[in-house]
């Protein structure tokens, strides 16, 4: 079996290689790094160092690397003989690789139409169909066709903290022990591709949205407050008490609105709340605040960590989410100049306030109670952080 995955980066590396070379694929990296691409194709091997309470190490072998830019006809041939094609490139590259996912079914259709799954591992909710959009829009009409026939695109949630990291050998990576892949099966192609380790489900969304408003919302408290308070990591952070309170009771109002929507059991949802807060402070990761925080527009989305349980909590109990306003409100400070949006982020906020900020990138009417509310919560935040 032969995996084409998209980026080789953390979780690239440290978790979708790695469970899919464990599966028994031949997995091809494809990445712009032309370091990491060069190495891969050298070594053909790399190290999973896995952060415990006891350091384990696990070797990922029968790799090989294309460069997506410098090797693109290379990058076509190999997904026209792939049997699963994954990415992990952040939500922003998407359309950037759809291109050539588009010319390597097109050529793939010219050989053969045997099946095909494409899974997009991303913090995103409907992260493949997304990339499914892109990609159809560079096919050709027999193309799509063929495309609703043999291309199975499966949502899926995938969950391990893997830190940004430098190591004397550029292609180890260190991961937390835990990690899930949940992956939906409703738009399979016959059988669901075998990935040891990986948990299929008929629905994704009670997965996606357990992940994603717990996982990535604590997280998003922990590193936009962190950051306000100066601190370097997620695991200093976590030392504080007062931000760790506010992690807790964004958790408790995130979960409230997980356990009344997809019903799931209210004590199981306490102990998934307990061990994610547990993974944010293993002693064992270092992981900057700043690559937590990063992208602040895209996490301030509708559908994203923070607005969207805020705005799901607001219908659902009608009453102000006052831990979830605290991580909007930390967020929309978050001013680090190497980070793109948090640039352009500062500079609407400059132009057209707080409220346009909202407006504009939460998709909040500006009458909504959370624009007043965090409104508040940003204007106290900001007397009290101001440097
Ligand atoms: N790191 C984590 O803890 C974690 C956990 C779960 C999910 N994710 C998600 O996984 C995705 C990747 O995150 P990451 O932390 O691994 O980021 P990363 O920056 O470490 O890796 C992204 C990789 O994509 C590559 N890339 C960029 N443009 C490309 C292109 N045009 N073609 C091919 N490769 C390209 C980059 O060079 C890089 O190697 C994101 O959507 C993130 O939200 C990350
Ligand atoms: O990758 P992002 O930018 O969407 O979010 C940053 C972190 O919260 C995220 O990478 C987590 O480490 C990961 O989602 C854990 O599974």
């Amino acid at each position: 079996m032969r995996a084409v995955h998209f980026g080789a980066g953390n979780i690239g590396r440290g978790f979708i290689g790695s469970l899919l070379a464990a599966s028994g694929y031949d997995v091809v990296f494809v990445d712009v790094n032309e370091q990491i691409v060069r190495l891969l194709k050298e070594q053909g091997e790399y190290r999973v160092i896995i952060a415990g309470e006891r350091q384990e190490e696990q070797w990922v072998r029968g790799v090989s690397a294309l460069n997506s830019q410098t090797e693109r006809d290379d990058v076509i041939e190999a997904i026209a003989s792939a049997d699963l094609v994954t990415t992990a490139v952040g939500p922003h590259i998407l359309p950037v690789i759809a291109p050539v996912i588009a010319a390597g079914l097109e050529r793939r259709f010219t050989v053969h139409q045997k099946p095909l799954h494409v899974i997009a591992c991303e913090n995103m909710i409907g992260g493949t169909e997304t990339l499914k959009q892109h990609v159809v829009t560079h096919l050709s009409e027999a193309g799509r066709q063929l495309v609703e026939e043999c291309v199975g695109f499966l949502n899926c949630a995938v969950d391990r903290i893997v830190p940004n990291q430098t190591n004397d050998d550029p292609l180890a990576v260190t991961v937390e022990p835990f990690f899930e892949w949940a992956i939906e099966t409703k738009n399979t192609i016959g059988a669901v591709p075998p990935i040891q380790g990986a948990h299929f489900v008929a629905d994704l969304g009670p997965y996606i949205e357990r992940k994603l408003f717990t996982v990535n919302t604590g997280h998003a408290l922990a590193a936009y407050l962190g950051y306000q308070k100066q601190y370097r990591t997620v695991q200093e952070a976590m030392k504080d008490s007062g931000i760790r309170e506010s992690v807790e009771q964004a958790l408790r109002e995130s979960g409230a609105v997980l356990v009344k929507k997809h019903g799931w059991d209210e004590q199981e949802h306490r102990s998934y709340i307990e061990t994610t807060i547990g993974r944010f402070t293993n002693p064992s990761l270092s992981d900057d605040i700043v690559r937590v925080a990063r992208s602040p527009i895209r996490k301030l989305g509708p559908n994203d960590r923070l607005v969207a349980p805020a705005v799901q909590y607001y219908t659902l109990f009608e009453r102000v989410p006052s831990g979830l306003v605290k991580g909007i409100a930390a967020l929309l400070l978050f001013d680090e100049t190497g980070d793109a949006e948090a640039t352009a982020l500062q500079k609407t906020i400059e132009q057209s306030g707080v409220e346009g900020a909202l407006v504009q990138y939460a998709g909040l009417d500006n009458s909504h109670p959370l624009v007043v509310a965090v409104k508040e919560e940003y204007a106290q935040m900001k007397q009290m952080y101001s440097r």
